[in-house]
C-alpha cells in the first residue's frame, strides 16, 4: 500500500531530519511508528501524506510511484491519503463551522453534491451532533474538534489514513472512541493506518506491529520486517 524507501527530508538539505528511512505498510494494515522526540516521525508523516517533499528516496502508494509532490502529485494519490494531526486547531480553519471542515476535502475535490449525506454518515460515527456541527473551532472542546478532524480525514474514504499523535491531547475515553472510529473505518474498507506516537501499549494494541525509529525496519533498511 504504502512504500517509502530511503526517504532523507527535512528542513536544510545539509542536515536531513530523516535520513535514508524506509517503511512499508501492506493494503489493510495498521503499523504504529514509536520514537523520540524530534527524531522526524512526523516529517516522515508528512512525506506519506504528499505534504512534504523529501530530498531524495522513493515513495510508492497503492502501486503507484509518485513522482510529482503536493500540487503536482496527481489527485488520485492525494485523495487515496487522509490525514489527522495532533493539535486540530493548528488544522482547522477557525472560520469554518465543523460542518464545513468535514466537507472541505469534497468541496476542494468538486464532490460538492456528496456532502450532506457523507457529513450526516460521518457525524454520528465520530460522535458529533448537529447542533456541534454548526459551531466554529472556537466554540467546541480540543476532543469535538479533533472528532471533526478525523471525519474529515474519512470524508473522501481514503485507502491509507495517518494518526500523528491523534489521540495525544485528549482523554482515556476521546481516545478510545476515536481508536474505534478508525478500526471500525478499516474494517469495513481495508484501509491501511500509520499510527504515529509516543504511547507504546496504545499503539501495541491498535496495530498488527509497531515500528521503533532507529529500529532496523524504521531506518537505512530496505523494507520493514515487524
Ligand atoms: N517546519 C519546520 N522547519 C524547521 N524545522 C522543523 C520543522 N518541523 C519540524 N522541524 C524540526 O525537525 C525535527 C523533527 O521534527 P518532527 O516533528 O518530525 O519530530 P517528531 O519525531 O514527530 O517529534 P514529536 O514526537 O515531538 O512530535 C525537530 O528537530 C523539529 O524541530
Amino acid at each position: 500500500m504504502l512504500e517509502l524507501t530511503r526517504i532523507t527530508a527535512g528542513y536544510d538539505r545539509r542536515d536531513p531530519v530523516v535520513r535514508e528511512v524506509s517503511l512499508h505498510i501492506a493494503t489493510g494494515e495498521a503499523v504504529g511508528l514509536l520514537g523520540p522526540s524530534g527524531c522526524g516521525k512526523s516529517t516522515l508523516a508528512r512525506v506519506a501524506a504528499l505534504l512534504h517533499r523529501p530530498d531524495s528516496g522513493t515513495m510508492s502508494l497503492d502501486g503507484t510511484v509518485i513522482r510529482g509532490w503536493r500540487h503536482r502529485a496527481p489527485q488520485e494519490q492525494r485523495t487515496a491519503v487522509g490525514v489527522v494531526f495532533q493539535q486540530p486547531r493548528l488544522s482547522a480553519d477557525p472560520r469554518l463551522s465543523l460542518r464545513e471542515l468535514i466537507a472541505q476535502p469534497l468541496r476542494a475535490t468538486g464532490r460538492r453534491r456528496d456532502v450532506p449525506a457523507r457529513v450526516a454518515e460521518l457525524a454520528p460515527l465520530v460522535g458529533l451532533s448537529d447542533e456541534l456541527l454548526d459551531r466554529r473551532p472556537h466554540a467546541v472542546s480540543d476532543g469535538q474538534l479533533q472528532r471533526a478532524c478525523l471525519a474529515r480525514a474519512l470524508v473522501l474514504r481514503p485507502k491509507l489514513l495517518i494518526c500523528d499523535e491523534m489521540t495525544a491531547m485528549l482523554d482515556a475515553s476521546t481516545t478510545a472512541a476515536l481508536v474505534a472510529v478508525v478500526e471500525r473505518y478499516r474494517t469495513e474498507t481495508s484501509a491501511a493506518l500509520l499510527a504515529v506516537g509516543h504511547d507504546r501499549v496504545l499503539l501495541e494494541r491498535w496495530c498488527d506491529r509497531t515500528v521503533r525509529w532507529g529500529d532496523r525496519s524504521a531506518r537505512n533498511a530496505p523494507a520493514a520486517s515487524g
